[in-house]
């Protein structure tokens, strides 16, 4: 039996075999990814994983990691992939759903070419929150999670990364026409509305357009 800590070849086919459907969902920090990602899950059947929520829960469970992952996050900087990918498989793994939400990830290049190649796993789209930085700084700052890395200093490190190694993860999807992005700037509702558009198989569009008419 494959169980979560089998080698990492045996979980590689394991989820190949599965063929789990992915949707990535990036957009800077405080742009609104884990209010939709729960929106989502209510009403579209996914299972949602936030990638700083495994890490901060592994960084939490005493692992040996821990201190690495806390450093990293005070600094805003990214958690080599290979921590962050082991972590996922896991949590896909054990959920027993075929459909995924994956929240802040990937987040740099490393990130990504690294699950493609671990996984061979393709998304099915990335959706992408555009925020302005102001909007993202205030969300932040009022989100009261205690979260040692929702301070002033690193969140405006966090803005850096996420342009100089986030940004261009979402540009390589682009180009390959995998882009769903939103305006994230307007309120939960709204947001939610655009979302739900993206979500909402075609045939059951036509369908609703049928019954009004
Ligand atoms: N569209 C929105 N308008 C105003 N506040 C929002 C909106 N979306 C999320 N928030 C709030 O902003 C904060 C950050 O949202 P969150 O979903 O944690 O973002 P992310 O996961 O992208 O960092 C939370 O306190 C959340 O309640
Ligand atoms: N793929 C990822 C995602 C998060 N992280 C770390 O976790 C922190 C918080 O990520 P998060 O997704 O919970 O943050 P938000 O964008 O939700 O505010 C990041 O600043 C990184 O330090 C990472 O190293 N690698
Ligand atoms: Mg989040």
């Amino acid at each position: 039996m494959r169980t979560a800590d089998a080698s990492s070849k045996a979980v590689e086919f394991s989820l190949a075999e599965k063929k789990p459907k992915v949707v990535f969902v990036l957009g800077g920090p405080g742009s609104g990814k884990g209010t939709q990602c729960a929106n989502i899950v209510q009403h579209f059947g996914y299972t949602h994983f936030s990638a700083g929520d495994l890490l901060r829960a592994e960084r939490d469970s005493g692992s040996e990691n821990g201190n690495m992952i806390q450093n990293m996050m005070n600094e805003g900087k990214i958690v080599p992939s290979e921590v962050t990918i082991k972590l996922l498989e896991k949590a896909m793994l054990e959920s027993g759903n075929d459909k995924f939400l994956i929240d802040g990830f990937p987040r740099n290049e490393e990130n990504r070419a690294a699950f493609e190649a671990v996984t061979k796993i393709e998304p099915e789209f990335v959706l992408f929150f555009r925020c302005t930085e102001e909007e993202m700084e205030r969300r932040i700052l009022n989100r009261n999670q205690g979260r040692d890395d929702d301070n002033i200093e690193t969140i405006r490190k966090r803005f850096k990364v996420f342009l100089e190694s986030s940004l261009p993860v979402i540009e390589y999807y682009k180009a390959k026409g995998r882009v769903r992005e939103i305006d994230a700037s307007k309120s939960i509702e709204e947001v939610f509305e655009a979302v739900k558009v993206i979500f909402t198989p075609k045939a059951e569009e036509v369908k609703k357009c049928c019954v009004i008419l």
